[in-house]
């Protein structure tokens, strides 16, 4: 269980400078709707898409890649895209990503280790901000030393490639750490995150709240949204009080 003491202490040196995000994942929603169901999940109080892209090498599953993401961003011309990059090769596609004026290209570090810190410049440089994933298995050492080169840290709290996965307690820790090192930072959560296991995340620090099934499968999207978020930002209100 996360102490409730631990995140208030550690989240009241951040005070109101981090913000909550609800951002749904679309990946199990009616993808030949892909346009219908974004702006659906917009209209209902998300914050941001969390575009799911995935290679079948990184992951053993595939979605899309950059031309779908470029058509709808001209059909939603002004909502924040963050993609998150499952795939073996992030450098190559920051350009695209960057041409369909994706917000925050969140990519893993496992696949480039020795080269994170110029992936990271490579991405400022194509207008985007930086997102370092983790999977599970890679401990928060792997990403210490580029923190500062990034914008916000994606603790990954299901194993990449599936939506509709049960939520992982035990990465926890690593959010607190985050949070306790790092009170500025943004630190986002994907995985299992719904009415159930949001507490979790909020008392540990999380800010920025990726769901997928839990909002697409729910018949009052807005509700689910609304819940997300009051359970968040009360974590982040009661250490200013
Ligand atoms: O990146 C991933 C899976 O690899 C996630 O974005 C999931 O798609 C979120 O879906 P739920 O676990 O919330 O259903």
């Amino acid at each position: 269980m996360v102490s409730r003491s631990f995140f208030m202490m550690n989240n009241c040196r951040a005070g109101q400078a981090i913000k909550c995000r609800i951002g749904p994942s679309i990946l199990n929603a009616d993808l030949s709707q892909l346009y219908q169901e974004s702006q659906r999940l917009l209209d209902n109080g998300a914050d941001y898409l969390h575009l799911d892209v995935m290679d079948g090498h990184f992951v053993p599953n595939l979605t899309f890649g950059h031309p779908v993401v470029k058509c709808l961003r001209t059909k939603i011309p002004n909502a924040f895209f963050e993609t998150h990059m499952m795939v073996s090769n992030p450098e190559q596609w920051i350009e695209p990503m960057g041409e369909a004026n994706v917000n925050l290209y969140t990519f893993h570090i496992e696949p480039v280790l020795s080269d994170v810190q110029k992936v990271c410049r490579k991405v400022r440089e194509a207008g985007m901000k930086v997102g370092l994933a983790l999977k599970p298995g890679t401990g928060i050492e792997a990403v210490r030393q580029y923190i500062d080169h990034a914008d916000m840290i994606l603790i990954m709290t299901v194993e990449p490639g599936f939506g509709g996965q049960k939520f992982m307690q035990d990465m926890m820790p690593k959010v607190q750490w985050l949070r306790q090192n790092y009170p500025f930072l943004d630190i986002e959560v994907d995985g299992g995150v719904g009415l159930n296991t949001i507490n979790a995340c909020a008392e540990a620090g999380a800010n920025m709240i990726v769901s997928g099934t839990a909002i697409i499968n729910s018949t009052d999207q807005r509700a689910v949204i609304a819940s997300l978020r009051e359970t968040v930002e009360s974590s982040i209100h009661k250490c200013n009080v």
